[in-house]
């Protein structure tokens, strides 16, 4: 099941523009005309009146791109400067640069003449693109800075040619930036071409990119053209790109989620049909964590949602919502108990649990070999006890944030947090795809970019710039409960993450400011409404 946009890596794409270039169909400099007119377009849909714009243009295609954007911007009245290097000799940028030429001319690409640009000057940064492979020195580091400095503290609009400079488009991380922190550019449009880079989604590259346009310029055939299945998606934000292979998700919905309303199918509501879902929480006082699961849980459409609780739970009743249903889990040996009844059909441990708790269950929480998710004071048991990560069951989701992460994964984490010194960066697909391989397990590594990555190294991103709200207390057991209820309705391991992710930041949508956790399970069924079910 496939939904979402292709995210390709800059290796990807060189493959793919390769391919249309190689056969002769698509010529390099076609493309990069292309490329240009994309972004000299976009410049004039957000500036349409004719005006001032600083064209600065590097020694590779991205420099090219901006000798393209300079001459289509000339021909429609626009008053340009235009920065330059010399350029890699035969190029398709050589080209570009030479037809620039015969309208304008080039000054050096140095601090000293980027100063003198007017005031009011737009300014097109096309220094490097996916082709960065070491941090920015000497003059064009200090440029950068300069350009920094105009974009954050004077206003100067910025637009950048596929990525801002200095960016690895593999990880979203600015090369050098740990060591030596560059002035780190923050563009006010940013317009890649074809498909997203991992860096356009990740880390620093949603607020480096500002507003992302993925322009269309005609490589999706030999895109589509591979065979190897693509293991890469974004999940959101939406692009307005088509991959004929992949089922917009206002279908997939419906499908995986539909109550038997398919058709030919009985109508059957019987509610073990949708599952049950058992969510262990911990003693009187911390059980409100449990509780957003079990909320999320039976939102989700889980027939039926179990809280399973430590101590006497007569009093417990009143705190409703009445549809769950509580049973009293004291140690392991209840906990097992309980299991033995077959048709409870995937597990949620952590949340509000404990971490004495946790630990107790977690062995037979894994031996139940349930669909299951652990999330909290789990993956904290579970990072004191190394051993268990590799006896995990099949179908387990553990949801860290980066602090759970690395406690689970030191060695990964730290790989993470090592400087970039040359691209393309470790990523954080690159650390959700190994962890996900060392315990074959899905890992949902959270955060504004949350990676979600599979054992068999299929990987989605979800990006949350967009919603600063979500980061409220208790939003995380919300989404564990949430998967935990997609889990028991059968949903596939990866697809129940996946979904559960993007279903709970929806919700957090529709809300907006002012959101607490409570909000969220309540907001499920106008996300699913929204969502065509
Ligand atoms: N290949 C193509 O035909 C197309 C490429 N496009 C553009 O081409 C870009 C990629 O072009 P390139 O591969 O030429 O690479 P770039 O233009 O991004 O970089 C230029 C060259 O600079 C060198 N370099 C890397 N890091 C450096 C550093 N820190 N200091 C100094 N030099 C450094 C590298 O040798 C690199 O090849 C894309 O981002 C896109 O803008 C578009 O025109 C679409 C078509
Ligand atoms: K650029």
């Amino acid at each position: 099941m496939l939904f979402g946009t292709e995210i390709l890596t800059t290796a990807q794409m060189r493959a793919i523009e390769s391919a249309a270039m190689d056969g002769g169909e698509l010529p390099g400099l076609t493309l990069m005309e292309r490329a240009g007119a994309a972004v000299a377009g976009h410049i004039r849909l957000q500036w349409p009146k004719p005006g001032h714009a600083t064209i600065l243009c590097g020694p590779g295609n991205n420099g090219g791109d901006g000798y393209v954007i300079a001459r289509l911007l000339a021909k429609v009245g626009w008053r340009l400067r235009v920065l330059g290097l010399d350029n890699i000799p035969g190029s398709d940028a050589g080209d570009a640069k030479r037809r620039w030429q015969e309208i304008g001319p080039i000054l050096p690409l140095t601090l000293a003449t980027l100063r003198e640009s007017p005031v009011n000057s737009i300014h097109v940064d096309a220094i490097f693109g996916t082709g960065l492979s070491r941090p920015p020195q000497d003059e064009i580091a200090v440029l950068l800075r300069h350009l920094s400095h105009l974009t954050r503290h004077e206003n100067t609009p910025l637009v950048a040619v596929d990525c801002p400079s200095g960016l690895c488009m593999d990880s979203g991380r600015w090369l050098g930036g740990d060591t030596d922190p560059p002035s780190p550019l923050a563009a006010t449009l940013t317009i890649g071409f074809d498909s997203p880079k991992p860096g356009h989604l990740l880390a620093s590259g949603p607020a480096a990119c500002g507003r992302l346009i993925i322009a269309d310029i005609g490589l999706r055939p030999w895109r589509e053209r591979r065979t190897r299945q693509a293991d890469l998606y974004a999940i959101w934000p939406r692009f307005p790109v088509h991959d004929r292979r992949a089922e917009p998700i206002r279908s997939v919905l419906p499908r995986m989620l539909g109550k038997g309303v398919a058709a030919g199918q009985p109508q059957d509501a019987h509610k073990y049909r949708y599952g049950h879902a058992l969510i262990v929480g911990g003693a009187a006082g911390q059980d409100g964590a449990a509780r957003l699961a079990a909320r999320a849980a039976i939102r989700s459409g889980a027939g039926l949602v179990t809280l399973g609780l430590p101590d006497d739970i007569t009093g417990h009743g009143r705190q409703g919502p009445d549809a769950l249903m509580l049973r009293n889990i004291g140690n392991a040996e209840a906990l097992q108990n309980l299991l033995t009844d077959r048709r409870i059909t995937a597990l949620c441990l952590g949340p509000g649990c404990g971490l004495r708790r946790a630990a107790d269950l977690l062995p037979t929480a894994m031996n139940a070999r349930l669909p299951c998710v652990l999330d909290a004071d789990a993956l904290s048991a579970l990072a004191q006890n190394p051993d268990w990560v590799g006896q995990l069951p099949d179908h387990c989701v553990l949801t860290p944030h980066e602090g759970e992460f690395a406690r689970l994964f030191p060695d990964i984490s730290r790989r993470m947090k090592k400087p970039a010194r040359h691209g393309p960066a470790y990523s954080r697909i690159d650390a959700v795809r190994e962890a996900a391989s060392h315990c074959n397990a899905v890992v949902l590594l959270k955060g504004p970019d949350s990676v979600i990555g599979a054992p068999d190294g299929r990987a989605w991103v979800h990006s949350a710039f967009d919603i600063p709200w979500l980061a409220t207390a208790g939003s995380g057991d919300v989404l564990a409960g949430l998967i935990t209820g997609l889990l028991a309705r059968d949903l596939p391991v990866l697809e129940a993450a996946g979904i559960g992710c993007l279903l709970h930041a929806y919700a957090a949508r529709l809300f907006g400011p002012g959101l607490i956790a409570d909000d969220l399970p309540e907001l499920l069924p106008r996300v699913y409404r929204e969502f065509g079910l």
